[in-house]
């Protein structure tokens, strides 16, 4: 990636996080495609992306398309869901040059985390998230720059996303190098009006990404609760603050530095809100829920260091029947 030329961004993946991206970078006048389907490219094609941000509504016309036919990209963010990434990766390889960075925007553990990585892991597999190793495959390491994405977004319908707070996206390549690419790749970003932050530790803030999800949104859709609900609520914040503690040690048995202890976690998590975890918006879709990288990734993780998760474990398995066995009010009037 250079700064001498207007960097090619291809978004694949237009639901919340992806739209709300593609619509802040093309309306900065970015060279932006997106990678869309059905429903949603349908839209984008009529009426580009409708984003409503701190900022008010924009209408962005953008570039889109269900083949990734766009020619060969500086970047593609990754803006699928985390169990859609063996499907949607191997169609991305048109787009893959020599140079290209891929920027997962992906919640819970990566795929790529033993990638670059030191420690007595390095090079390994994560299978919850790569179980027949489709991504490592089509995917060379060195093309990966790991990102957690601090925005929370919604898409109430096909080519529309509401994203109504600061937007903060943090950087970092794989083996912890602040490299020329990284440093470009946030200047790139920070013209969209998006707030993007090179660091030297990304697993660092992945683990406090990690502990957020992994506390909250499986519980989110057990009890239906919003996170202000979640981190209130005593029943419940004892639950969330146990699978915190829980999740903190695996997180210290990587060397990951987690500056965030639970009870400031608990106040700066009761501070956003009544915003519904994007997990309990795909149950109540009844869409898949992202609990392989959310949740197993990282039992997975705790088994290599034989920590025991009872609570976490519990809950996840909790929210899984409940995905599979969702709640329909109406059947159980008509059954009653
Ligand atoms: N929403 C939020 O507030 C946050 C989300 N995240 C994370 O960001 C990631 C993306 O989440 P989010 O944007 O909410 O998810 P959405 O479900 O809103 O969007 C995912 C999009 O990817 C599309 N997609 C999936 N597979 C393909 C494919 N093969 N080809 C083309 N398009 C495809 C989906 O299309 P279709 O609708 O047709 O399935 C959908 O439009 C997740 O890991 C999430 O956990 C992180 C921080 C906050
Ligand atoms: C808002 C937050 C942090 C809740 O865990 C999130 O990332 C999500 O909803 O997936």
């Amino acid at each position: 990636m250079t700064s001498d030329r207007s960097p090619r961004i291809c978004i694949a993946g237009a639901g919340a996080i992806g739209g709300t991206i593609a619509a802040r970078l093309a309306k900065a006048g970015l060279d932006v495609s997106v990678l869309a389907r059905g429903a949603t490219l349908e839209a984008l094609r009529r009426d580009g992306i409708t984003l409503t941000d701190l900022e008010g509504t924009h209408q962005v016309p953008v570039r889109a398309s269900d083949q990734a036919d766009f020619g060969v990209q500086d970047v593609i963010f990754v803006c699928a869901k985390a169990q859609d990434l063996p499907a949607m990766m191997p169609k991305l390889t048109p787009l893959i040059g020599e140079h290209t960075i891929v920027v997962p925007a992906v919640n819970g553990v990566p795929w790529w985390y033993f990638h670059g990585d030191s420690g007595r892991f390095a090079g390994e597999p994560v299978h919850a998230v790569d179980p027949d190793g489709i991504l490592a495959a089509t995917l060379p390491g060195r093309h990966v720059i790991g990102c957690v994405v601090f925005i929370t977004a919604e898409s109430p319908q096909p080519g529309h996303v509401i994203a109504r707070n600061p937007h903060l996206i943090m950087f970092g390549e794989p083996d912890h190098r602040v490299s020329d690419r990284l440093r470009t790749l946030c200047a790139t970003i920070e013209r969209g009006g998006i707030e993007a932050r090179p660091l030297d530790r990304i697993r660092d803030k992945l683990w406090t990404k990690i502990i957020a999800n992994i506390s909250t949104n499986p519980l989110s859709v057990i009890s239906g609760a919003t996170l202000e609900e979640l981190y209130t609520r005593p029943e419940l914040k004892e639950t969330v603050v146990a699978i915190m503690r829980e999740v903190l040690l695996v997180a210290a048995s990587y060397g990951a530095r987690v500056e965030i202890d639970p009870l400031t976690f608990v106040e700066l998590g009761a501070a956003m809100g009544p915003v519904r975890t994007s997990m309990l918006q795909d149950y109540e879709r009844r869409r898949p829920l992202e609990l392989a990288a959310i949740g197993d990734a990282v039992l997975e993780l705790a088994q290599r260091f034989d920590i025991p998760m009872p609570v976490t474990r519990k809950v996840i398995d909790l929210a899984r029947f409940r995905g599979t066995h969702p709640h329909d009010p109406q059947a159980v009037a008509a059954s009653a």
